[in-house]
């Protein structure tokens, strides 16, 4: 596929973000592409606001599998691109728009040249929540057509395009979502002896529970607790009766989090006596770590030098993903992908190098060849 043709793609899925569970027009328009190019070889199949595609290979020996997210984030777009988000509120501010188009620029590739093996790319709704790659995996569809091995990528705004990066083991952190709600007594701003002030609470409770990191895991132990949003009240001159805090937990060991939930719940305590309020936690989606087949990783490192593609060892980061339940169920990896873009993930002026489309392909296809050849 020509790079034009990826830029085109990438940039109509751009326009149409959608969040978890709700990708019905990204769903549609991934459909008539695959219609497009509709073989006897391939077999497509819904499952919810996702899509499986399978092709059959030539002489196969195994299915090999290729995951992308579908979904984008409730964030409004400062980009100023021309092909910017029509959905208001929402952006491909995590680049699934570049993870579909790279997973639809190899399915062309091998519905022009049929593989040996047979395929399984995945198109998996509701990375960012409340996490479809779960429910995806337990699935009559996805069991169907179970892969043997799978792999993934992410893009990294802050690596060269033409580099990829990945590592042996841990790659990604395990994560807890967290939703705190803050209840006490409303009233007149000049009456606060007589009302139960919930910004006040909320706000002393975002500065203290960073102390459960810094005081209560221990230092060798990486672990995060980041407060998102915080709301509270309806007007300027009136107590604010009620407050909501949301944020994610990560930590690089399972272990780690029934602690920080723990102590959580022990700081929550202290505060409902303290403040004379009802304080309710929800934990959200969790998702298991990312952790890399060590011989996958190797593989994939030769299979980028043999390719003009610079492979880089990365460090594990505390972001998150569900793709962590596909690897603890099949042997694989995931991979970053180089980007280059000056703002970060999940940044409203997010806007990855679309050079990077067509290096993705390669990988992934290349990637694909080697694992055909060779079992690691
Ligand atoms: C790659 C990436 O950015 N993934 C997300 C996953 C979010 C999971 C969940 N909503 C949470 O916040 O815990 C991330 O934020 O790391």
């Amino acid at each position: 596929m020509s790079d034009e043709t990826l830029r085109s793609i990438r940039r109509e899925l751009h326009q149409i973000p959608e969040l978890g569970f709700q990708e019905t027009k990204t769903q549609q328009y991934l459909l008539d592409k695959l219609t497009e190019w509709q073989t006897e070889r391939v077999q497509v199949k819904k499952w919810k606001t996702g899509l499986l595609v399978r092709i059959a290979g030539t002489n196969p020996k195994k299915t090999i599998g290729f995951r992308s997210d579908i979904d984008a984030l409730p964030i409004k777009e400062d980009t100023g691109l021309t092909f910017s988000s029509t959905h208001a509120g929402r952006m491909h501010a995590c680049g699934h728009d570049f993870h579909m188009t790279i997973a639809l620029g190899s399915i062309h590739y091998f519905v022009e040249n049929p593989p040996v093996d047979n395929l399984l790319f995945v198109f998996q709704p509701a990375e960012e929540g409340p996490g479809g790659a779960l429910p995806m995996l337990q699935s009559d569809v996805f069991q169907a057509w179970f892969p043997d091995i799978i792999f993934a990528l992410h893009i990294a705004p802050e690596l060269p395009v033409g580099t990829v990066s990945s590592k042996e083991g841990l790659l990604f952190a395990n994560t807890s979502e967290l939703f705190i709600d803050f209840k006490g007594k409303g009233g007149h701003a000049a009456y606060p002896h007589l009302a139960k002030d919930m910004t006040v609470a909320a706000s002393q409770f975002v500065v203290q529970l960073q102390q459960i990191i810094s005081r209560g895991i221990d230092p060798l132990e990486s672990a995060l607790i980041t407060i998102g949003k915080m709301e509270s009240g309806y007007v300027q001159n009136a107590i604010a009766e009620t407050a909501r805090l949301e944020g994610t937990i990560r930590t690089l060991s399972p272990e780690t989090m029934p602690i920080i939930k723990d102590k959580l719940q022990k700081l929550m305590d202290g505060f409902s006596l303290a403040y004379e309020c009802e304080i309710d936690v929800d934990y959200g989606a969790n998702y298991y770590q990312v952790y890399n087949d060590a011989s996958y990783v190797h593989l994939f490192s030769k299979v980028m030098k043999e390719n003009d593609i610079k492979f880089d060892t990365a460090p594990a980061a505390m972001t998150g993903e569900d793709f962590g339940y596909m690897l603890k169920e099949i042997p694989g990896f995931m991979f970053w992908l180089g980007v280059s873009s000056p703002y970060g993930l999940h940044h409203a002026q997010l806007n990855p190098n679309e050079e990077a489309l067509s290096v993705g392909v390669k990988a992934v296809v290349q990637t694909i060849a080697k694992l055909t050849v060779n079992d690691a």
